[in-house]
């Protein structure tokens, strides 16, 4: 199977020698090829260049991008896709006064979430999930981090682990599953925290950790939640099984959270909505991804991460969406890219770096997914006509993308019979 896409107006983020990460200053640069073609062949890009090195170059498929732009597609590094039913009665508690943290004390929020999946069959889980999924691959994204967290008992958590297994094995994305079994003390263990948190060290994650889907471990590290000492503590038991940190930090309280996880090797700390100097530091001397999440920000109008002060003092950073069913329910990394510019001040090149290149390496994943170089994962998006890349965050909660080449796959994102399953 070849594909060629020619006349493209804009080949944004081509690298002739691979890259992993993008940092600091180097963000604001993000390299285009103007009147390109691009060549794939089955699910891998083989060739790139000028429009006049283009002939003799013949394809199965050939694809007139006249006025489009070309892209990685986009790498969500921080999603809870796998959730059962909605939250709306909440997000009307939350209009009418109450704050996520009231609602939490409730007995609501993340619990709430907990008691609807546990009483949720695998396959109806299944099922929920992959058209949500789904629905995002038509909006440009072709690789997803997913969570558990929403099972809070050690059947639940497999159950979710084996649910997002499968949509690993039936999608044509590319999955990256975390176990987060510490998202919030289940209400049986309201009085007896440590024992729940024993319960994911002796049990849930070696478990876990046989079933060999997950190699990320994530923990909510959050006044109310699991503080550090009990973050420490599932971090250190996860290490023993091979298990590196990706875990949600800062997003209301400082706890320490962000050195703690430089401490561990995490692959990315996410949330950041608060932070102050002693995170930038820890974050200097280390390879751990700090992760915004503007998405959470705009829905719980809670500040938004300092993104001009992690890029300016040399730190690389990410984007995602966090879609979830209580802080965060889009998953459309469109306005991800859009609000990074309008409320985090980003430039619409430090935008993209974040939800491409730097997306893949929060999911361990940059050496093969996140930028247009040879020998990588054809994941693209072609654009509708557009007079330039920066279009696509000026331009917000419009829906930019017009094709979608997944795996080397181009689909039909428009046909609603359209599947995007191996
Ligand atoms: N903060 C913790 N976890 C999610 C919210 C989960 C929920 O409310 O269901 C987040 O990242 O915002
Ligand atoms: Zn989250």
């Amino acid at each position: 199977m070849s594909i060629l896409i020619k006349n493209i107006k804009q080949l944004v983020q081509v690298h002739d020698y691979n890259v992993m990460i993008v940092k600091g200053e180097d963000m604001k640069t993000l390299p285009v090829l103007e009147n390109a073609y691009l060549y794939i062949e089955h699910d891998t890009i083989i060739e790139y260049g000028e429009m006049e090195y283009c002939e003799g170059i013949e394809a199965e498929t050939i694809i007139d991008a006249t006025g489009k732009i070309v892209l990685p597609a986009w790498c969500d590094s921080h999603t809870h896709v796998v959730y059962a039913g909605n939250r709306t009665s909440e997000f009307v508690d939350r209009i009418n006064g109450l704050s996520y943290e009231d609602i939490a004390n409730r007995g609501g929020g993340i619990l709430n979430s907990a008691k609807l999946l546990q009483d949720t069959s695998e396959d109806d889980l299944y099922e929920q999930s992959i058209n949500r999924l789904e629905e995002l691959i038509r909006m440009g994204t072709c690789a997803f981090e997913i969570k558990t967290g929403y099972g809070l008992t050690v059947e639940a958590e497999l159950k979710m682990l084996r649910v997002i297994k499968r949509i690993k094995q039936e999608s044509l994305a590319k999955i990256t599953p975390t176990l987060l079994a510490a998202h919030a003390i289940p209400s049986e263990y309201k009085d007896n925290k440590d024992e729940y948190i024993k319960l994911i060290v002796e049990e849930l994650i070696p478990q876990a950790s046989d079933l060999n889907i997950s190699h990320y471990i994530d923990v909510f590290c959050e006044k109310g939640y699991f503080d550090l000492d009990d973050t420490e503590a599932i971090l250190k038991a996860a290490a023993e099984h091979n298990m590196r940190p990706k875990i949600h930090v800062n997003q209301f309280n400082i706890l320490g959270g962000v050195g703690l996880g430089t401490k561990y090797d995490a692959l990315s700390v996410d949330h950041l909505e608060e932070l102050n100097d002693e995170d930038i530091k820890a974050l200097k001397n280390s390879d751990t991804m700090p992760v915004a999440l503007p998405g959470c920000s705009y829905f719980l109008s809670i500040p938004y991460t300092p993104a001009r002060k992690i890029i300016d003092a040399g730190l690389p950073l990410a984007i995602a969406t966090d879609y979830n069913p209580g802080s965060a329910p889009s998953g459309n990394m469109n306005f991800i890219v859009s609000a990074a510019c309008v409320k985090l001040k980003m430039t619409p090149e430090e935008a993209i770096n974040a939800a491409t290149i730097n997306g893949a390496y929060a999911m361990g994943i940059s050496s093969m997914y996140g930028s247009i170089t040879r020998g990588k994962k054809a994941n693209l998006i072609i654009t509708k006509p557009l007079s330039d890349y920066s279009e696509i965050p000026y331009a917000f909660a419009h829906d930019p993308v017009e094709q979608v080449i997944i795996n080397g796959q181009l689909k039909d994102i428009k046909n609603p019979e359209e599947n995007f399953r191996i």
